[in-house]
């Protein structure tokens, strides 16, 4: 029997138009990036309303880098995310306030599993994500020296695209992958192309 397909987040989506290419795609979530230092940063009121036309069964994800804990619940408030991806270093407390109100994607590096990656694998509402160590810059991950220390029910994420991303799931079987920087025309605004080929790949390589 063939593995389920993993979920596909589409990430850094930056208006209503490429929200809904991407549902429509077959999309399971949309990834909104609310970190300043992101070229791909978009507004809670163009998430909210992004969020609100691709009906209800697509996941809102509101992304966070190096940002307190007020912003992070302000901005997924106002922006009406559905769960809260957390990447950089954040203390346990941390994560857990958060997941207090939202489902966390709990981002590492794969320098950070060994320690981290314990601490939250069994934790309801806390899900792991591995990327790389520059997150949004679009490189692959070596899968292979990953492939034993891959927890079950880990997304991947980290230079994922159409050509790849197959593969990616042949040595890692993640519960879900992300990606943005090769589904792109240019920064922050999505190749149609791009995501519908990406989609199509994850699940063909599950099929
Ligand atoms: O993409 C960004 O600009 C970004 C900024 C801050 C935090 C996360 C960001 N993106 C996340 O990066 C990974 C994968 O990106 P890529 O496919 O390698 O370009 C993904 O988790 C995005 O959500």
């Amino acid at each position: 029997m063939s593995d389920p397909t993993p979920r596909i987040k589409i990430c850094g989506t930056t208006s209503i138009q490429d929200a809904v290419h991407a549902a429509q795609a077959g999309a399971d979530a949309l990834g909104f990036i609310f970190a300043p230092i992101s070229k791909r940063r978009v507004s809670a009121a163009v998430a909210r309303e992004a969020g609100l036309g691709v009906g209800p069964t697509v996941a809102r994800v509101g992304v966070f880098l190096d940002q307190n804990l007020d912003e992070v619940l302000r901005l997924s408030e106002a922006a009406r995310v559905s769960a809260v991806q957390l990447h950089g270093p954040l203390s346990g407390g941390f994560v857990r306030a958060v997941a207090d109100f939202y489902p966390v994607l709990r981002v590492l590096r794969p320098a950070d599993l060994a320690a981290e990656g314990p601490l939250w694998q069994a934790v309801p509402g806390v899900t792991l994500m591995l990327d790389a160590p520059q997150p949004g810059g679009g490189v692959p991950l070596d899968w292979d020296r990953l492939q034993d220390t891959f927890p079950p029910g880990t997304w991947l994420a980290g230079g994922l695209g159409p050509w790849n991303v197959a593969g990616a799931i042949r040595v890692l079987r993640p519960a879900g992958v992300d990606a943005v920087s090769h589904l792109e025309a240019r920064p922050g605004v999505k190749d149609p192309a791009k995501v519908a080929d990406f989609i199509a790949a994850v699940r063909g390589a599950s099929a």
